[in-house]
């Protein structure tokens, strides 16, 4: 099953359009191409180029921009975002979780941070905020009865260092639901061992 059965499956009214996934919008290569877009943004973590080579590198850059650009479309057209066979539905922009598992239970996820979330000596604190964000997102999709649920606050126990470049595991799930207020918790682990822990409250609205 998708991720958007899986959704649809405990809900009274359909997902919102800009919520149901594909795994067609952008071509095949799709995903590569997005996977190349993350590794220019790890890539550029460790560098520190001579005048020179930045310039070079910008004018290579802003040609592939520009191609971008020259294809734009509505951003519920477009495929990032919307990707549910790739890492975080094909957006550079969140950490590239997997899901696991996706039911009214809750949302497990599988993280992979890289170097392009590397705080100091551990993940940056606000990726991981990110990543609980999005997974609640999930979570919580799947218990309102209908629209979605906008996050009215996060909040992160940080209990021990997030490393890069290994596989974690995080889970999500709506512990408690009182009319449009869905209390959401989280973990995230390192095998055994806590990273860190969410508490949240996200409120049920209508779609717009
Ligand atoms: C699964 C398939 C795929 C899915 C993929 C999609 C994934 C997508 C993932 C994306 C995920 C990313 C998600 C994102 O990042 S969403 C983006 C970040 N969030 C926002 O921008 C939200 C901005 N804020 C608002 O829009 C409104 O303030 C909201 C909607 C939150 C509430 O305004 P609204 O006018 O509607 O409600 P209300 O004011 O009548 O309050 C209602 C009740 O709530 C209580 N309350 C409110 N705020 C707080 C607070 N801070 N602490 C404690 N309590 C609070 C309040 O006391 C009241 O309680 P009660 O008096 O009834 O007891």
């Amino acid at each position: 099953m998708t991720s958007t059965q899986q959704a649809d499956a405990g809900r009274t009214s359909e997902l919102p359009k800009w919520a149901r996934g594909n795994s067609h919008r952008g071509g095949p290569g799709f995903g590569e191409l997005i996977e190349q877009v993350r590794s220019v943004m790890d890539a550029s973590r460790f560098i520190a180029p001579g005048d020179d080579v930045a310039r070079e590198l910008t004018a290579d850059l802003s040609r592939i921009v520009e191609r971008m650009q020259a294809i734009a479309v509505p951003v519920d057209d477009a495929a990032a975002d919307s990707r549910e066979d790739l890492p975080a539905r094909g957006n550079p922009s969140l950490p590239p979780f997997e899901i696991i598992d996706l039911g009214s239970e809750g949302v497990v996820a599988e993280i992979v941070f890289r170097a392009f979330h590397l705080g100091r000596l551990s993940a940056h604190g606000g990726n991981i905020s990110l990543l609980f964000d999005e997974l609640a997102g999930y979570a919580t999709m799947h218990r309102v009865t209908s629209g979605f649920a906008r996050t009215a606050f996060l909040k992160v126990d940080y209990r021990s260092l997030t490393p890069i470049d290994r596989p974690l595991r995080a889970r999500v799930w709506v512990e408690e639901i009182d009319g449009r207020k869905l209390h959401v918790l989280g973990t995230l682990h390192d095998g055994d061992r806590l990273c860190a822990d969410m508490t949240a409250l996200f409120i049920q609205v209508p779609d717009a």
